[in-house]
């Protein structure tokens, strides 16, 4: 699959770059056409106004024929200079006088066009064939070099030209293989999508150039380009494979390596001191989960906790935390008037299985309601009825509720009104903005008027610097915080050196 994916991609990529390539090739074409073409019409003029000086000599005489040679000589784009009479040709600068009379009613196309008559592919002779245009007894031929190069290119990359006047209903010259085809699209006798068509016009000469060509597949007759394009879309489409593979293998691993941790109660705990502001007492501590696997060694909770829930342990996690954690804290929750966090997600408080183990952890190790906090975030989906029914469950048991990452998308003003929850846990990104310019700091004065006369606990996360500290304690004194102003997250042993510092 991604082989082909990758195929496709690259030959997406290569076909764009070939378009673009021929597409600026076509138009350069075009311009070269059109540039040749003025310059063929500019020497035309050129000469015909030379006219009156070759009438003073008797038609076709020695001194007439000299003086047609003479000012031929440096017109590149014009072969002949020719004395005709009755539309036949009596004498040329090139062919002399002619014994019998060239007539010019062999051709493949006659244009009448500025006053001359235009005859393309005129018979001169068997085998030969060339384009004049005349006007009352006087004719110039053009070249049949005129357009040469332009075959060249047309041969080469198999382009295709047209030269006419600017409304393309009389066609000049034309030049290339496919010109029948050129000519039927471009008056939409013919429809083709892979066609490139490109005019390029000049309207003080009336002429028109329309260039086009058959869009080239981009390996088209070469063998190299398409062993390249397979080689590098093979290489890529592996690489891709293998990065997938590799990913996924990873992931199920590191999955299947959770699911031993928790089994296996491999998982541990950190705790991060929660402090009131206007005293710097300890108020309570927030569980944090920590993971350290023996052969990937730590991995964060950022990491494993979004895996856990895209795969279905979330609650398997949550019943650990409760358990574990409530287990390991509960003397110094007996002892000292702190709560305990603990992060929880409304899948695990939905759950009956969730409530019966958290009351028994509860009863099992003597702790009451009053010392644990649910954190919840809305960010974990449920039906809002069915939260509100499950928290006012837990706040019956006196189970106190915390609305965390306040100020974020996932925890706001509606869910506030909605749960009758004991703690608001004000998100980092709002502490961050305290003293600087950033869009959030015009939210927070409101936000500090409103908890000033909120009866809730109100906790702000994530303080890591005295401009915090201070404008939190002299603006909101009696809210409480938590972050690395204060302290990191520390093992059971440092909240217990905490505790008894405080005591001392
Ligand atoms: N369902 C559960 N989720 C959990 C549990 N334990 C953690 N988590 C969630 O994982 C996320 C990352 O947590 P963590 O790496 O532990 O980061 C926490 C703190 O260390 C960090 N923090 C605290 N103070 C500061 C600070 O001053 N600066 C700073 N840069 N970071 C700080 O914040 C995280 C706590 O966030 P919150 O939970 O919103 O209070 C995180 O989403 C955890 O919720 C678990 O047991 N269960």
């Amino acid at each position: 699959m991604t082989l082909a994916l990758s195929l496709i991609f690259f030959y997406g990529i290569a076909q764009i770059i070939s378009y673009a390539y021929v597409h600026e090739k076509l138009e350069k074409y075009a311009e070269s056409i059109l540039t040749r073409s003025n310059s063929l019409i500019s020497q035309v003029k050129e000469i015909d106004a030379l006219r009156n000086e070759f009438a003073v000599y008797s038609p076709c005489s020695d001194q007439y024929l000299h003086s047609l040679r003479k000012r031929l000589w440096p017109y590149p784009l014009i072969k002949d200079i020719s004395y005709i009479k009755d539309d036949r040709v009596i004498c040329s600068a090139l062919w002399g006088k002619f014994t019998v009379p060239l007539s010019l009613n062999v051709f493949r196309n006659k244009v009448d066009r500025a006053g001359y008559t235009w005859i393309f592919d005129a018979m001169i002779e068997e085998g030969i064939t060339a384009d004049i245009l005349y006007t009352d007894n006087f004719a110039i031929t053009v070249s049949p070099f005129a357009f040469q190069r332009f075959w060249e290119d047309a041969d080469k990359m198999n382009f295709n030209a047209i030269v006419g006047d600017n409304n393309h209903e009389s066609h000049f010259f034309r030049i290339g293989k496919d010109i029948n085809k050129l000519e039927a699209i471009e008056h939409g006798r013919e429809q083709a999508l892979s066609f490139i068509l490109i005019r390029a016009c000049n309207s003080v000469n009336d002429i028109c150039v329309i260039a086009g060509t058959q869009l080239p597949f981009f390996f088209y007759g070469n063998v190299y380009a398409l062993v390249f394009l397979l080689s590098i879309s093979l290489v890529i489409g592996l690489l891709v494979s293998a990065l997938i593979i590799n990913n996924l293998e990873k992931n199920q691993s590191l999955l299947s390596r959770l699911e031993y941790a928790i089994d296996h109660r491999k998982l541990h705990f950190v705790y991060q001191p929660i402090y009131r502001v206007k005293n710097n007492s300890l108020i309570g501590i927030e569980a944090l989960i920590r993971w350290n696997d023996d052969k990937v060694g730590n991995i964060g909770p950022d990491i494993f906790i979004p895996l856990a829930e895209q795969n279905g342990l979330i609650n398997k996690i949550g019943l650990y935390v409760v358990e574990n954690s409530i287990k390991e804290c509960a003397s110094i929750l007996q002892e000292h008037a702190i709560t305990l966090s603990i992060n929880v997600s409304c899948s695990d408080i939905c759950s009956e299985l969730f409530r019966q183990t958290l009351v028994n952890t509860m009863q099992k190790e003597g702790i009451s309601g009053g010392s644990l906090m649910l954190e919840i975030t809305e960010r974990q989906s449920a039906s809002i009825e069915e939260i509100k029914q499950s928290v006012e469950f837990y706040q019956s048991q006196g189970i106190l509720f915390a609305l965390d990452d306040f100020g974020t998308g996932y925890s706001n003003l509606s869910w506030l009104s909605l749960l009758d929850v004991d703690e608001i846990k004000i998100d980092k990104s709002l502490t961050d903005s305290i003293g600087t310019e950033s869009i959030n700091k015009h939210i927070l004065p409101g936000l500090i008027g409103m908890f000033r006369n909120m009866p809730r606990i109100v906790v702000f996360e994530g303080v890591e610097n005295e401009l915090q500290y201070q404008f939190l304690k002299e603006n909101l004194p009696e809210c409480c915080a938590q972050g690395w102003y204060f302290s990191r997250a520390v093992e059971l042993t440092g909240i217990e050196a905490i505790l008894r510092d405080d005591k001392a």
